[in-house]
């Protein structure tokens, strides 16, 4: 590290570098280690040698005001093998990214995302998950199930402008394959395929997974692309649209007219982008409502509050809607502290820096290094946050009892890659958790409640658990 002008970090291996020193069941914590060890900044060769920055001021400095220096994604083995390139919207990295970027944004602004189309969407689900959980009549329920349908389905609503009903299968079977694609999709060991791509024939030795992720990456392209087929056919390009994929075939045909396709608008990166956004805008939501549920039976005076404060602000009649937020500090505050405790990617996605930098907190970064903004490790700083890993609503309010936003906290990331659907996915969680506390009082299923217990790989998930719903 010193020979190159990286920052220090643990010393690593010939070939695998630090690979094995970081295991994808505890890569937050081991990183959370380092960190005590090196500090906010170090290196860690995974296989390639890879910046990582933990701290909070030094993200800001760098990931925040140098933006566009540390918006880049490096090209991987795995992007390459599931869809032979840098396409879709999370890897690609080149002159299209911000074109495509900036074009998902403006078509869900214009389907309503962040506004009324929405929130009438997210309702009317979650008006059919409360009668869902109502036919438990009290029993044990597993949320997570019904949560796969309500949340996949306002994506799905956003992309190809329908719904599904419960006793349709499309969502949940997406909901498996993506699971099993996501499984080791950004565990370091993977990552050494992009050193060394022979490595892929020792698939059983070193457990990766390979034919389990193709199999079911296959199974997703094809029916999109059966999908996409469908759509084509019943499309009208004169109406305005009512879906990402209308949107996008529309664009398709007005830059054809225009011969200006540079910008990457072809069916091959429609169908990626759409696969980036069912599988970004699913799981990580389902993952934070199921934390959310967790720590309330764990908590149970918070529900207490949570019922007071929706009582005297919304009632139990009318329909929670985002406006609320400003009556509802205590529940803003628990669902702050979810979201810190909760963090659903337990080591942020690659990032590489597009230019060199000249100074990285006293490093000197060339074009194309990897970096990875662990902001996750901010969470649970002992220097920001109090006892971190006790679960505290109150430490978001003031003496006032207001909720106090936390720059801290930044579960969506920070910088020019930042979560894209970070809207959309405040929405769904605030909206749904809330239905369902006006709705029922929950309950622990059994004499204790479930314990803490996360499930880490690709994504950092509660281990599975089972509560009891009565209605209020
Ligand atoms: C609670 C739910 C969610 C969480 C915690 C979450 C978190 C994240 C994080 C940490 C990143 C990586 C940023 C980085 O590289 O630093 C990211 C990127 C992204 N997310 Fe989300 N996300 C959520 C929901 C969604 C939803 C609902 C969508 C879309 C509908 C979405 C679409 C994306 C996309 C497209 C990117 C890539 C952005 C880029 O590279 O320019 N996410 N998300």
């Amino acid at each position: 590290n010193r020979l190159r002008g990286l920052p220090p970090g643990p010393t690593p291996w010939p070939f695998i570098g630090n690979t094995f020193q970081v295991p994808e069941d505890r890569i937050d914590l081991v990183i959370n280690e380092f960190k005590k060890k090196y500090g906010g900044i170090f290196t860690l060769w995974l296989p390639f040698p890879t910046v990582v920055i933990c701290d909070y001021d030094m993200l800001k400095r760098n990931i925040v005001k140098n933006g566009e220096a540390f918006s880049g994604r490096p090209d991987t083995f795995i992007m390459d093998m599931l869809v032979q390139g840098n396409y879709g919207l999370f890897f690609m990295e080149n002159n299209w990214w911000k074109a495509q970027r900036r074009f998902t944004t403006h078509i869900f602004r214009s389907l309503g995302v962040g506004q009324a189309g929405t929130q009438d969407t997210i309702a009317s689900l979650a008006s059919g998950l409360v009668e869902k959980i109502d036919e438990e009549k009290g029993d044990s329920i597993e949320l997570r199930p019904l949560l796969v349908h309500v949340v996949g389905n306002v994506i799905h609503k956003h992309i190809f402008g329908f719904t599904r009903e419960w006793d349709e299968t499309e969502i949940h079977d997406f909901h498996v394959a993506i699971n099993d694609v996501l499984e080791h999709f950004t565990s370091p060991k993977t990552q050494l395929l992009d050193a060394w791509p022979w490595l892929a024939y020792l698939d059983k030795p070193l457990a990766l997974g390979i034919p389990r992720t193709t199999r079911a990456n296959d199974a997703i392209i094809q029916n999109l692309e059966q999908a996409l087929a469908k759509h084509k056919s019943g499309i009208n390009y004169d109406e305005e649209p009512s879906s990402y994929m209308d949107g996008f075939l529309k664009e398709m045909k007005i830059r054809a007219a225009e011969n200006a396709l540079e910008d990457g608008f072809t069916e091959k990166q429609l169908i990626v982008a759409i696969y980036d956004l069912y599988s970004a805008g699913m799981e990580t939501i389902i993952i934070v409502l199921r934390f959310a549920f967790l720590y309330l039976v764990n908590h149970p005076e918070t529900q207490k509050k949570i019922h007071e404060e929706l009582d005297r602000h919304v009632g139990r009649d009318r329909r929670v809607v985002m406006d609320d937020q400003k009556h509802l500090p205590y529940t803003c505050a628990f669902l702050q502290e979810v979201y810190r405790l909760g963090y659903v990617l337990p080591v942020n996605f690659l990032r590489c820096t597009l230019s060199d930098v000249e100074d990285c907190e006293g490093y000197r970064l060339n074009a194309g290094t990897r970096v990875i903004a662990q902001f996750q490790s901010v969470h649970v700083d002992k220097k920001h946050f109090a006892d971190p890993e006790h679960f505290n609503p109150d430490r978001f309010l003031n003496s006032k009892g207001e909720y106090v936003r936390d720059d801290r906290i930044s579960p969506f990331s920070m910088g020019k890659r930042s979560c894209l659907g970070e809207n959309l996915a405040r929405m769904e969680v605030f909206l749904y958790f809330c239905t369902l506390l006006q709705n029922f009082e929950w309950h622990t299923d059994g004499p204790r409640a479930p314990p803490i217990d996360v499930i880490t790989s690709s994504l950092r998930a509660p281990k599975r658990f089972t509560v009891r719903a009565t209605r209020r």
